[in-house]
């Protein structure tokens, strides 16, 4: 950098920098880009419709800072900013036309940086399924013109996981064929619901419905909140922000207390069930329907995890490829490139690699979904427990595969990963709260793995299973490790053999643990409890297995190029061999594979990182994300890391002016508390 570059900090040369354009040069992969580009896409048009959406975007100055100007704002102007753009965004999909998926697109290129989403990714889906046609006639439209904006509130302060546990409650009055919302006690306030604090005027609240004394269980009610006219809450509702969060705070997620609210009959949401207006309940289809919504949104975050994780690499990746540190070979003049150190690959890698797993692993989830979802809306819901615990499952997972990847990327960037403007940190916060929301975690694994003791003991009984858990009809004494050399650690097909055997011991034994105690004398509630700890890891252990299989038969379906193929087999192979390694233990224990294969897929592994290596900035070249979207100085295409550093510090408030004013309050008089006389 020049000494007139240093002096002005607002200049980022019009160049690619030498050290990028040189992996771009060197790679074989770089012909193949827009290949890629469209895999990822679902097609070259779709890339096509995807810039045009980033142009229409990014030349609003409202959209183009959006992923880092929250950084320097105060709460209240975010949360302002955001409804500014939520209001500009819904006004372009009016302009455009764009349909549902389009929208989608344009709320990933502002990398969500907007307050009304809850909206268009709760509100308007659980309308779509929860309602009766009837009632969708007369509130769906109100809801896609933005005639209303809703939330979907669910979570209270003391229940979030336990929805039996949610205590709002809606009480039938057949006189006046109304249901009269309430909040009895502190501990049932609604607390989290996104955009409900200052956003929204209408909510579907999830209450307990009582008719005549009498508990029908949970049910959906929508509520209007806040008046059309003034936006001022209506009689009985009381509402506000919970506050800042670690991130989202350009979203209002809120607080609800209702007193004797009352709404018409016709506001229960009643496709799956209804109240007649003598009070006459009926229920159609399992309860668990009422939350079909949920599963689509736990859909949607494998996929953003995969996004979130193609948003790190690109800024890992690529500042990797421009940042030098030491020297690998003493002898050389020139420092090395982060990116060539193996320990750098090691930390990098597995975040590029786990973007392309669960962006085909998501692909694969949805059209299982849509193919469930569409039985679901005939009536038939045989699929639904499989579809809930592969939805429940695959998010619990990616959430936790990217939390972790995150902010191993974070540390891969060092002091500059810290900044808040390398937009590191604020992704691995945003990717904590995947972890908790939709289903907390650690409470959805045991949800399949109940589902999964459930399936073991039908196999066992020698039920023939269907769907993921077919292999759990296996002869376990049949199987012998199908890695006899080291090339086999290379077969993909073998290796998730082994995943699957690795699943089946890990069932069988939480199977056999929790017979035991059962056999023991526990009551099954304690037998359960003691055993958590091994059903969450054999809930792992099935997910791992499922995800493989799916990534392995979504790249099969393929009809690429050779050198694509080459390239994306690479890392397909480097994340099935990473998953096992990290999970050593369990392999060796389970006698999935022995100690001579577990070296012999250590070697693989590291052999792997070399081969990915030369064509790592192609490959995220490849996600074609705009650098407005992920917002890092670290990141650009460009490469002009230190010059874009230096620009930012432009956008600090402190240093708006060369000397601040806590100077003149505080400072200057302690420094000058004894002076009598000038310096
Ligand atoms: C950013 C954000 C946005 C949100 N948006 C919304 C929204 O729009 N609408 C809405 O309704 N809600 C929303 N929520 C709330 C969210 O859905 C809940 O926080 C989530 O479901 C977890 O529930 P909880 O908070 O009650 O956690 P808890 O269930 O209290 O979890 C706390 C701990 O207890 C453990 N635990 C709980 N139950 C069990 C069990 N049975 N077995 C073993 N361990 C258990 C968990 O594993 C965890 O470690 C949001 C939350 C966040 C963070």
């Amino acid at each position: 950098m020049s000494a007139a570059a240093i002096l002005d900090l607002g200049k980022i040369p019009s160049k690619v920098n030498p050290e990028l354009q040189s992996e771009r040069d060197c790679s074989s992969l770089t012909p193949y880009i827009s290949e890629i580009t469209a895999i990822v896409d679902g097609g070259r048009n779709n890339t096509e419709k995807r810039r045009q959406i980033e142009r229409i975007l990014f030349k609003d100055p409202l959209f183009r800072d959006c992923a880092i100007d929250s950084v320097y704002k105060p709460r209240d102007e975010m949360y302002a900013r955001g409804v500014e753009r939520s209001v500009r965004l819904f006004a372009l999909k009016e302009e455009y036309n764009w349909t549902d998926e389009e929208f989608g697109i344009a709320v990933y290129v502002i990398n969500h940086q907007y307050s009304l989403g809850l909206h268009t990714v709760m509100f308007i889906p659980a309308l779509e399924r929860l309602s009766t046609e009837q009632q969708k006639a007369k509130w769906l439209h109100l809801a896609r013109n933005y005639q209303i904006i809703g939330t979907y509130a669910q979570t209270e302060l003391g229940h979030g996981t336990n929805l039996q546990g949610l205590e709002t409650i809606a009480t039938y009055d057949a006189t006046t064929e109304e249901f009269i919302l309430n909040t009895p006690t502190v501990t049932s306030i609604k607390w989290w619901p996104g955009a409900l604090g200052k956003s929204v005027n209408y909510a579907i609240i999830l209450a307990t419905l009582i008719i005549d004394g009498k508990k029908h269980g949970m049910h959906p009610f929508l509520t209007p909140l806040r008046s059309t006219e003034d936006h001022k809450p209506l009689p009985g509702v009381k509402v506000g922000d919970i506050g800042p969060k670690l991130t989202f705070n350009t979203v209002d997620n809120g607080y609800l207390i209702l007193n004797n609210v009352r709404i018409p009959r016709e506001n229960m949401l009643m496709k799956n069930a209804q109240v007649s207006r003598e009070g006459h309940f009926t229920s159609r289809g399992p309860s668990k329907a009422n939350y079909s919504a949920m599963i689509l949104v736990r859909v949607t975050i494998v996929n953003w995890c995969s996004v979130i994780l193609s948003n790190s690499s690109t800024i890992t990746v690529r500042y990797s490829a421009v940042r030098r540190q030491s020297t690998l070979d003493s002898s050389s003049e020139k420092e090395s490139k982060i990116l060539d150190y193996q320990t750098q690959q090691y930390k990098v890698f597995p975040s590029l690699a786990t973007a392309y797993a669960l962006f085909f692993v998501s692909k694969t989830l949805k059209n299982r979904y849509l193919k469930t979802y569409a039985e679901i809306m005939k009536g038939n819901f045989k699929n639904l427990p499989e579809i809930h615990c592969q939805s429940a499952g695959m998010k619990a997972l990616s959430a936790e595969m990217t939390v972790e990847l995150l902010e191993i990327s974070r540390q891969a960037c060092g002091g500059h990963g810290y900044l808040a403007a390398s937009a590191l940190g604020d992704a691995v916060a945003s990717a904590k709260a995947l972890v908790t929301v939709e289903g907390e975690n650690t409470v959805l694994y045991l949800q399949v793995a109940r589902y999964l003791m459930k399936r073991f003991a039908a196999a066992v009984s020698g039920e023939r299973l269907s769907g993921s858990t077919e292999y759990l009809c296996m002869d376990p004494i049949k199987y012998s490790c199908p890695i006899n050399s080291p090339g086999d650690c290379m077969n993909v097909s073998l290796l998730c053999q082994v995943y699957r055997f690795r699943a089946y011991r890990m069932i069988s034994k939480a199977a056999r643990m929790l017979q035991r105690d059962i056999e023991g004398g526990k009551k099954q509630h304690k037998a359960m409890n003691d055993n958590l700890v091994q059903l969450v890891r054999a809930a792992r252990a099935h997910l791992l297995y499922c995800m493989m299989v799916d990534y392995k038969e979504s790249m099969n379906q393929l009809q690429i190029s050779v050198p694509v193929s080459k390239a994306l087999n690479n890392l397909l192979v480097f994340f099935t061999v990473f998953n096992i390694v990290k999970n050593a233990g369990d392999f060796l224990e389970t006698e999935s594979i022995g100690l001579p294969q577990m070296e012999w897929l250590k070697e693989t592994e590291v052999k792997m990182l070399a081969e990915i290596r030369p064509d790592a900035v192609s490959l995220v070249d490849a996600f074609d994300i705009h650098d407005n979207t992920h917002g890092s100085v670290l990141g650009c295409y460009d490469g002009n890391v230190y010059e874009r550093m230096l620009k930012s510090t432009q956008n600090e408030p402190l240093n708006q002016c060369d000397v601040h004013y806590s100077f003149h309050q505080h400072l200057k008089p302690f420094l000058q508390r004894n002076n009598t006389s000038k310096l």
